[in-house]
């Protein structure tokens, strides 16, 4: 049972979906990529529903129109290229901050808190992300999709970060928006606030039983002790 407020060691956030409203740009991809293969646009509404488990995922769910199904092989190898390609130069042109997150950021830092992002996103689209919004010089540390040997849901990110800091994972705080944030957080034993208006495949992230769901980031100094 989680006791607010908190007062964590670290606190590491998410990307897409509880920073940055990415899909706009991932669907501008997706769908370019469909009409290189001469394939029907996916559309954002779906496009939503399969972001968060890194941009391979995302292009095998593009190429079945599931959550799950494996594409076919060749065709696959064939499409994932063309999203890389795509998504290089569209990586930041329609993707936009959520309201809050500057300004609750911004209060974490002044009141003493340390700073990492993790996200499932490769790092080569992470890095110009974060430099584009001018988030670089708030997190110490960036693990992205690709950084470690294991995504989130994976507790090994989480666990990286926490051996990276030299804090306690029982001290620990993930701000997430999505299952995947949930279940890693839980198998590294951090404390986890989830975001209402992230993506999580188009289900309440409030099923998942986050320690706390927020709307806006600035809501975390009603959680958070302050002046750590
Ligand atoms: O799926 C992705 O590429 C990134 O997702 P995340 O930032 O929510 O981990
Ligand atoms: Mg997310």
């Amino acid at each position: 049972m989680t006791t607010f407020p908190l007062q964590p060691a670290l606190v590491l956030i998410d990307l897409d979906g509880t920073l940055i409203d990415s899909v706009p740009d991932l669907t501008f991809c997706v769908d370019a990529m469909m009409a290189c293969l001469k394939r029907p646009p996916a559309g954002e509404a779906l496009v939503r529903t399969w972001v968060g488990n890194g941009v391979e995922t995302l292009v095998a769910r593009a190429l079945t129109g599931t959550l799950h199904d494996t594409p076919d092989p060749l065709e696959y190898a064939q499409a994932y290229p063309i999203f890389l390609e795509f998504y290089a130069e569209h990586t930041c042109q329609r993707s936009r901050l959520y309201p809050g997150v500057r300004e609750g950021l911004d209060w974490l830092v002044a009141n003493g808190y340390r700073l990492g992002c993790v996200t499932n996103k490769a790092a080569r689209f992470t890095e110009p992300l974060l430099a584009h919004f001018q988030l670089c010089d708030y997190f110490q540390l960036v693990i992205s999709g690709d950084t470690v040997a294991e995504k989130k849901p994976s507790p090994l990110p989480l666990l990286h970060a926490a051996q990276f800091f030299n804090v306690n994972p029982a001290q620990s705080l993930m701000v997430g928006d999505s299952i995947s944030d949930v279940k890693a957080a839980r198998a590294a034993g951090f404390a986890i606030i989830c975001m209402s208006y992230g993506y999580n495949h188009g289900n309440d992230i409030n099923a998942t039983t986050p320690d706390a769901v927020i709307d806006s980031m600035i809501q975390l100094s009603q959680l958070l002790v302050a002046s750590c």
